[in-house]
């Protein structure tokens, strides 16, 4: 492949990944490799998204009444609105409305209409669609409802110019383009919709990739190193939730992206080392041996590592779906989240990933405890919120290696929470003022790790704000420790 990528990667292409990103040099973790614009922002499949602020909204353009348009905008995109408009006269715009996904391949038509963007258009259909795979399952059943039959029948297509391409299969296709090349993004409200990026597009995807997508106010996507990468090294974007286990990134992976990863991660049995993946051994717990169930690569049994004890597909089918069913029930409860963690914790291993959504969520609740000030939490809340978050960096220390989002949120919090326990310690004279400053101190270098890890975040975004707040309180604590070490000097 020779087509210009830019300076730093260039596009290879094999029978495995099809095409894909390679570093052409060096890169330094934290090396920004690519800054890029959507050529598309859209609703998430079944949201309707106001076309000018993507606000969420009911509401439609008056004058094309086609396009989503929420009360506080006026207008949306000129060029779009006009075309749209002199459409809507001859087309049953109702059903275009009703099925709310339409609008996104509205919006792709729309980009080969306008000659400032139809370059675009043609970009797009080189993008990997996975049409065969697709043909016949249930999602390009779903899209057929959805999508090509509401679009064929408004009678919208004779108005396009490439309104000849536009048979049932050609839909589909755009259809797959967008389910396996779009990035999610954060909406206004906080609320997922999809960004796509022709270049970034083409990044393959690993578990334990070596680039960080950070995407702005402005839906600009920035993709940097978060390791240093090696020249001639395939350059990976990571396309699910890292804080889930192999079968859980894999079946995800598998119908939405149509591949089975094979990533370092994915298959190594332990995860890594991590384990979030899997069990306790019941006769090992019993005869107090430490005995972890793992499902192993070739066979893909699920056997105990120290003894012949083994679980079978079903079993553990059915493990996890209760489990599921259990935390879900349990939802904001901290009593109740206690309680699974032990009951659970006899079966599942202490990394598992249904024991770390657990755990998040408590840390969330205990978050909201500490920061609320009319409640007076007590000196055991600051306690479990520690121990919670250093569980949570020890995990993400593994699955993540390198500059992390997550593990900067967990550091964040684990060096405030440490350094308030720390003092409310010394309050009750547990602590000298020098071993305070000692614990200090190592509060402090967690903030800075955090920080300095929460700095590639764009400045305009939950992440950039945390950065500011994490420098912010590292000044603080600075100062604080400068204070305690004077006193120290003078109780000397
Ligand atoms: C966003 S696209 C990436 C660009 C794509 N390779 C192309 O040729 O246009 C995602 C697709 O790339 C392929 N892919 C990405 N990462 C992969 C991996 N680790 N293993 C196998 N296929 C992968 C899959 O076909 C997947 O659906």
């Amino acid at each position: 492949m020779t087509e210009e990528y830019n300076e730093k990667c260039k596009i290879d292409q094999n029978d495995i990944l099809g095409k894909y990103i390679k570093a052409s040099e060096n890169l330094k973790a934290g090396e920004t490799i690519l800054n890029e614009s959507p050529v598309l922002i859209i609703a998430r499949s079944g949201d309707k998204r106001c076309s000018n602020c993507f606000q969420l909204t009911e509401g439609y353009c008056s004058k094309c009444l086609i396009s989503p348009l929420c009360s506080n905008c006026r207008s949306h995109h000129l060029y779009d609105c006009d075309k749209l408009t002199i459409m809507s006269k001859g087309v049953q715009f109702e059903n275009l409305r009703k099925y709310s996904d339409c609008y996104a391949l509205l919006k792709i038509f729309l980009l080969n209409e306008n000659p400032d963007t139809a370059e675009y258009f043609e970009r797009i259909l080189n993008l990997e669609a996975h049409l065969d795979k697709r043909r016949n399952t249930a999602i390009w059943h779903e899209h057929n409802d959805k999508v090509v039959q509401p679009l064929l029948n408004s009678g919208i297509k004779e108005y396009f110019k490439c309104h000849d391409l536009l048979d049932e299969d050609f839909i589909q296709r755009l259809c797959g383009i967008l389910d396996v090349n779009v990035y999610e993004i954060r909406a206004p409200d906080k609320g997922a919709m999809r960004g796509l990026y022709l270049k970034s597009s083409l990044f393959s995807h690993q578990c334990n990739a070596n680039t960080n997508a950070a995407i702005d106010h402005q839906y600009r996507i920035k993709l940097y190193a978060n390791r240093d990468i090696n020249k001639n090294e395939t350059i990976s974007s990571c396309y699910t939730n890292v804080l889930l286990g192999t079968d859980e990134r894999r079946r995800i992976l598998q119908e939405g992206k149509h591949f089975h990863c094979t990533c370092d991660r994915c298959k190594d049995p332990t995860e890594l080392g991590s384990h979030m993946s899997s069990f306790i051994c019941a006769p090992c717990l019993m005869a107090n041996r430490n005995g972890i169930i793992i499902k192993k690569a070739v066979t893909e049994k699920w056997e105990c590592l120290a003894c012949n004890h083994s679980l079978r597909n079903e079993q553990v089918k059915l493990i996890l779906e209760k489990a599921k069913e259990e935390i879900y029930h349990a939802r904001d409860d901290p009593k109740r989240y206690e309680i699974l963690l032990a009951k659970l914790g006899r079966i599942l291993h202490q990394n598992h990933y249904l024991m770390v959504d657990i755990k998040q969520n408590l840390a969330n609740i205990l978050r909201s405890v500490i920061t609320n000030s009319m409640q007076r939490p007590g000196r055991c809340v600051y306690e479990r919120k520690v121990r919670l978050c250093q569980e949570l960096v020890m995990i993400l220390h593994i699955i993540q290696p390198g500059i992390s989002r997550l593990k900067a949120i967990a550091l964040y919090e684990l060096a405030n929470a440490s350094a308030e326990l720390y003092r409310l310690k010394y309050g009750e004279k547990e602590l000298n003022t020098k071993e305070l400053v000692a614990l200090l101190q190592r509060c402090e270098s967690m903030l800075r790790e955090a920080a300095r890890m929460l700095l590639y975040e764009p400045v305009q975004t939950p992440e950039g704000e945390l950065a500011h707040a994490a420098m912010d309180e590292l000044k603080d604590l600075l100062n604080d420790i400068k204070l305690l070490k004077e006193k120290v000097d003078e109780e000397n």
